[in-house]
């Protein structure tokens, strides 16, 4: 069989894949991406970011769960309302079929081939696609090729999954029902997100990790906000739960921590972490070397340990974030063609899409003090930002740590509305080197979330000065 040759191959179709092959394509090459799913956009679109995102969205839409906090209302939900798991999973698909037919439209029209089909190496050069359609076993030849496919769900073989009772983050969102109580195991980002948005829906959840406390690598006061302002008061969190075991007692699942205390629910939902898609690639055709965890090793240029492979997105590991993948994905493409020198950014923001939002950027106060800077930390409560006041949402709070002697910003910290969205005004702050005066002098639109940057600001700056007529 002759094998196509291509400018570009292209494994995956999630924000990874899909933003190298935009990049190639934009430059005139002739590039090829393989999807081994039916649906385009992979965990971000299917299974991950998008679902999860939508579902929390109508979760807030269905319960009123601000209306709910500014009329005092009942915060009861499930049983007095139509909201159901079919309901909710009809907008969910609403989103990922909308989402599809632009990633299709967007390849096509950029004169991009797409073949459905598992790809897997047959040299360095060479990958075959077992085709999902008619077309058989398909051959082709990249000049350069780009592995982008993504990561699952870390399953541990003694766990009893059986998508009724016991679940992981691909088939959470397939539960036939909303379940009156959930334990999940796990307080990382899937685990915490998930929590507040079924605790808003009404569920008693039970969120269990072996740490002290929720989201390790955020900043502590954001995290003991979080744990203050669960919605409806609907999750405990219990730390250092130790070594367990998984199992079904009846129609509940039930979970035995090595201290001997047991929880059951009628959904256990196991958030434990993520491993590379490397299985099936036949990576032992090529030079590709896989480090630790399994995922593939690769250079500031998403170089592999062969020079014209490269790999992106969270096969690579850490960040392990679709926005992330994204820009991993134009570099990749645009190093390959020796374009422009661009390198994967120092500072970059981080959401965690829970109930209400948290994101940052920068230093937490943990590092700053770790690291010996002499900092101050001004200070914004949504509870006197007008803007939070007039929209309800007066659980909340700014941070933002500030160096005492040269005044430029060392990370903002958020926690409340809008946090996902005006963290991006600290970046652009933080990539600039910029000082609170930045805050200070300019003019906010009134009432904004955005205006919590500047009264932390001032927090800030009135905290140096009068350190300064103490200590001139
Ligand atoms: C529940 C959840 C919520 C998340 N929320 C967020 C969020 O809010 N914000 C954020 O930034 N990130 C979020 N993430 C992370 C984000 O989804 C991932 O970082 C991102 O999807 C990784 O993109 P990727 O392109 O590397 O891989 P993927 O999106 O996993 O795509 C890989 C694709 O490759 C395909 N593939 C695999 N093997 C082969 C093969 N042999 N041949 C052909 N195709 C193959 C797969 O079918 C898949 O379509 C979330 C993740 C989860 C699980
Ligand atoms: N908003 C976002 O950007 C977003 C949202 C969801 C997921 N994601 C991505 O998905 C990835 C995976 O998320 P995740 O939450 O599954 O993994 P994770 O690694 O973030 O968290 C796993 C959690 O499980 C705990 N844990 C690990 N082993 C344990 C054990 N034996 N017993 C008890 N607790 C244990 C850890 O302490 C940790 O808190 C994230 O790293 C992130 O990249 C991003």
């Amino acid at each position: 069989m002759i094998a196509e040759q291509f400018d570009f191959i292209i494994i995956g179709t999630g924000p990874a894949g899909f933003s190298a092959a935009m990049t190639a394509a934009k430059c005139g090459k002739k590039v090829l991406v393989v999807e081994k799913e039916g649906s385009l956009g992979g965990v971000c679109v299917n299974t991950g970011t998008f679902p999860s995102k939508t579902l929390r969205e109508a979760v807030l839409l269905l319960t009123g769960h601000l209306r709910r906090q500014v009329f005092e209302e009942d915060s009861c939900v499930i049983g007095t309302t139509d909201i159901s798991m079919d309901k909710l999973k009809r907008r969910l698909q609403y989103v990922r079929l909308k989402e599809h037919a632009i990633i299709d439209h967007q390849l096509l029209r950029n004169g991009v081939k797409l073949v459905r089909g598992a790809a897997a190496f047959l040299d360095d050069h060479t990958v075959t696609i077992e085709t999902i359609g008619e077309d058989g076993t398909l051959t082709a030849r990249g000049e350069y090729i780009i592995i982008a496919t993504g990561s699952k769900p870390r399953n541990p073989p003694e766990v009893p999954f059986d998508d009724r009772r016991i679940f992981d983050s691909r088939s959470i969102l397939d539960m036939p029902t909303i379940p009156k109580n959930m334990i999940i195991l796990g307080g990382g980002v899937i685990g915490s997100e998930y929590a507040t948005i079924f605790a808003a829906l009404g569920v008693k959840v039970t969120l269990l990790d072996r740490g002290e406390r929720l989201l390790k690598f955020i900043d502590h006061e954001i995290t003991d906000e979080l744990q203050h302002h669960f919605p409806n008061g609907n999750v405990e969190y219990i730390a250092n739960c130790g070594n367990f075991k998984i199992g079904v007692e009846g129609e509940l699942a039930q979970i035995t921590l090595e201290n001997g205390d047991s929880y059951s629910a009628e959904t256990l939902f196991f958030a434990l972490g993520r491993e590379a898609n490397v299985g099936g690639l036949c990576l032992e055709n090529t030079g590709v070397k896989i480090g630790d965890g399994y995922y593939i090793t690769v250079n500031d240029l998403y170089q592999t340990s062969v020079d014209h492979i490269y790999a992106v997105g969270d096969v690579v590991g850490w960040p392990s974030l679709a926005a992330t993948s994204i820009i991993q994905g134009r570099l990749a493409a645009l190093n390959a063609m020796q374009k422009r020198s661009e390198a994967f950014p120092k500072i970059f923001p981080v959401g965690i899409y829970t109930i209400p939002e948290i994101s940052y950027v920068g230093m937490t106060e943990e590092e700053a003090r770790e690291k010996d800077y002499k900092f101050v930390v001004g200070r914004c409560s949504y509870e006197e930002l007008p803007r939070g006041q007039i929209s309800g949402e007066c659980e909340g709070m700014l941070k933002m740590l500030v160096h005492r002697d040269t005044r430029e910003i060392l990370g903002v910290h958020i926690f409340g509305g809008g946090a996902t969205e005006i963290v991006h005004i600290a970046l652009m702050a933080l990539c600039h080197n910029a000082k609170i005066d930045l805050f200070i002098e300019n003019i906010f639109n009134f009432p904004t979330y955005s205006e919590a940057l500047k009264i932390a600001a001032l927090s800030a700056f009135n905290q140096i000065e009068r350190d300064q007529c103490l200590c001139p």
